[in-house]
């Protein structure tokens, strides 16, 4: 990136239907990777592969969430919300999208205009949209992050309900959520993709659980040693 290497040799598996969650001290290349994972386009030079162990290309089988919550100012929150039925040429759900938009605490704001929400409405109107999207593979990057603890507790519970059986990629700098979600963690560094183990039980995880606090502090303490 810009001559600088942004990462060596990293191997990065996602297990089908499973949550992967993957953290990182910031700049290391978190987005990064999820944008290669997507074919986005890059600032930088990539070297190497992305497959899908079901050996067919990942194109149009993958939904984005991206850190910008890239709402189109002119639309209100439902029609931001069906706008990827709308780009492919498809008939909007509405009704679906009303019942999402229900779904993530906007029932009385569809008809607002983007620049009329707080941050985390905005936040919560992306969500909405990424949920629409019925693809075997979900991106996520930091979907939760400008949301108040509850809310952010009620929506990890709503994503994991909706995309039950995807296979997601979720990047955050929450320990406590990568904890509660992840069935596989991953702590992305320079030089590694680095799994890190998680508690025995399935996902969601109590994050009051003795095993889960546990895991939460020991991942908490190697991500402020790990440069
Ligand atoms: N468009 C760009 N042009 C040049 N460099 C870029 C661009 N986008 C990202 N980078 C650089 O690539 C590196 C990795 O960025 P990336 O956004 O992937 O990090 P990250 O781990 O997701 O960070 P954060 O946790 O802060 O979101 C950073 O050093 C950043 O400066």
């Amino acid at each position: 990136m810009d001559g600088v290497r942004l990462f060596g040799h990293i191997d990065v598996h996602l297990p089908a239907g499973q949550w992967t969650c993957v953290l990182g001290r910031s700049g290391v290349g978190k987005s990064t990777l999820l944008r290669l994972i997507a074919g986005l386009t890059l600032a930088g030079e990539f070297d190497g592969d992305i497959t899908a162990s079901d050996g067919i290309a990942l194109a149009n089988r993958i939904s984005v969430m991206a850190q910008s919550d890239l709402l189109l100012p002119w639309l209100s929150v439902l029609e931001n919300t069906v706008l990827g039925a709308r780009l492919r040429g498809q008939v909007p759900d509405f009704d679906r999208a009303e019942n999402m938009l229900i779904r993530v605490g906007l029932a009385d704001h569809m008809q607002k205009k983007p620049n009329a929400l707080s941050g985390g409405m905005r936040q919560r109107t992306a969500l909405a949209r990424t949920l629409m999207e019925d693809r075997p593979v979900a991106l996520l990057d930091e979907p939760f992050s400008a949301l108040d603890a509850s809310t952010r507790a009620d929506m990890q519970e709503l994503a994991a309900e909706v995309l039950l059986g995807k296979t997601v990629l979720l990047v955050t700098h929450d320990p406590a959520e990568a904890v509660r979600l992840g069935h596989q963690i991953m702590v992305l560094t320079p030089d590694a993709a680095q799994p890190w183990l998680t508690p025995d039980m399935p996902p969601i995880r109590d994050q009051y659980a003795p095993t889960t606090v546990a895991c939460q502090a020991a991942l908490l303490a190697y991500l402020r040693e790990v440069r």
